[in-house]
């Protein structure tokens, strides 16, 4: 059969016809649409099984946990993200159908002119572009004169949506013993060393906190950075460690490159706005190691009957395929392009003059709203994975699945150890 009529009989099968077919086979499809100042935004999920229990409390308390941080700007005080469940949920359950849900912007009364989707708004165009957002790449790619045409959608708003979507894949992979959160582990200038890795209630315990580092002297001294660079009208960076305790091995695959698991992790967390690096486990301090001491050693429990490591240096990930160790990634984030203070030099794209960037109202800092971000875009590719592997139109049979499998692995007990296998 010639390759044209095998894409035309089976559109959706196999990796055989590459890249592009490939992500055809994606379980999880998420798609977002809406503007920063825009009326809303909406998200529309695809591909969760039917019966999973989800309440929009749910919902709203994982945008609550990205509204969070200090040193983010005043729209996050006032930010209600009011959401409309608009379709794939019924009486508190998912019906396996495409979920959408609305997120309504407070600030639309406000900014209903500006933003009309009419004709007919006659606003100044904004024609001093911010280097380090997208602002000018946009106007010339897409051919604008004004660069709120471009930063409306570039806008990390838009993780508002994602973090819906996540809070329903969230929920999925609990399902099967998954949980994920995140810390931050540097901002500005203050870092520290994570030198065990925390679980999930040491984590659960800082979730509400200001900066969500578990450090508290480093959380201080974070909060003393941010005072000083919101003083002077500048803006910080940072990185956040996101974790995800319960993952069964062998999620992903190293049969092609784009089915390896920290391939799709790190596309997932540098598709984050501002995310300018992502570390798997200790991939950075493992690159100047001897061989001898960068791996995970394998051992034998014979009363457990099962395999086990005493280290996870690799971050729970060998060979495009989750170990069934925590899963454990860092994404770095670069300081905020817009300043309070703008000495960013840049043109004016109507008059080619050099001037400064624009000022927009900016948050300093938003590495702990990432944190929730990254945790988002991690639950969504362990979802897509592990609906990918065990499959099922409604929860129980997903589960039923996932059972059998760590069933015929031969120890569940001790998977949720995180080092066992
Ligand atoms: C949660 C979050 C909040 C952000 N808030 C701001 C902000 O207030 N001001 C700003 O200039 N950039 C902010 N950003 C980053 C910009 O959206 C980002 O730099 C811009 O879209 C350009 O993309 P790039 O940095 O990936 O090149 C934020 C990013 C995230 C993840
Ligand atoms: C609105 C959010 O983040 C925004 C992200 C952002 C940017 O440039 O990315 C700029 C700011 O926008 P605004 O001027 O509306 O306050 C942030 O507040 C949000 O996270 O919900």
């Amino acid at each position: 059969m010639n390759l044209e009529v095998a894409r035309r009989r089976y559109p959706l099968r196999g990796n055989t016809f590459g890249a592009r077919q490939a992500r055809l086979l994606t379980m999880i499809r998420f798609l977002t649409a809406g503007e920063s100042h825009g009326q809303g935004l909406v998200v529309v999920l695809e591909g969760v099984p039917a019966g999973l229990a989800i309440s929009e409390a749910e919902i709203q308390g994982e945008l609550g946990r990205r509204r969070l941080g200090f040193g983010r700007g005043p729209r996050m005080r006032f930010e209600k993200d009011e959401l409309t469940l608009l379709g794939g949920i019924r009486h508190g359950r998912t019906l396996g159908s495409p979920i959408a849900i609305e997120i309504h912007n407070s600030e639309w009364p406000k900014w209903q002119e500006e933003m009309s989707p009419s004709l007919g708004a006659t606003t100044k165009p904004l024609s001093t572009p911010r280097p380090g957002h997208a602002d000018l790449t946009g106007m010339l790619k897409y051919g604008f004169d004004d660069a709120r045409d471009v930063l409306e959608r570039a806008s990390a708003r838009e993780t508002a949506a994602r973090v819906v979507a996540g809070a329903i894949a969230k929920k999925m992979l609990a399902e099967i013993g998954v949980s994920i959160l995140s810390h931050v582990i540097s901002l500005g200038q203050v870092s520290l060393l994570v030198e065990e890795l925390p679980q999930p209630k040491d984590l659960a315990e800082i979730d509400a906190s200001e900066i969500r580092c578990f450090d508290r002297s480093k959380e201080e001294l974070m909060i003393a950075e941010i005072k000083a660079a919101a003083k002077v009208g500048d803006s910080l960076g940072g990185a956040a460690q996101v974790v995800a305790w319960g993952v069964p091995v062998g999620l992903g695959s190293h049969v092609h490159w784009d089915r390896r698991i920290d391939g799709l992790l790190a596309h997932a967390l540098m598709s984050i706005q501002a995310i300018k690096a992502v570390e798997i486990g200790d991939g950075i301090e493992v690159s100047s190691k001897l061989g001898s001491q960068a791996h995970d050693a394998v051992f034998w429990d014979s009363q457990e009957n099962s395999y086990y490591r005493t280290t996870d240096r690799a971050g729970g990930v060998e060979g495009g395929m989750t170990t069934g160790a925590p899963l454990i990634m860092t994404a770095y984030m670069k300081p905020l392009a817009t300043l309070n203070r703008p000495v960013l030099e840049t043109v004016d794209v109507a008059t080619k003059q050099a001037t400064v960037s624009f000022k927009e109202r900016t948050d300093v800092t938003a590495v702990p709203a990432m944190g929730v971000v990254a945790e988002t875009m991690v639950a969504l590719v362990l979802l897509d994975e592990a609906v990918r592997k065990f499959g099922g139109d409604s929860v129980s049979e997903f589960v039923r699945n996932y059972s059998s499998y760590v069933q015929a692995l031969g120890n569940t007990d001790s998977k949720s150890q995180g080092t066992h296998l």
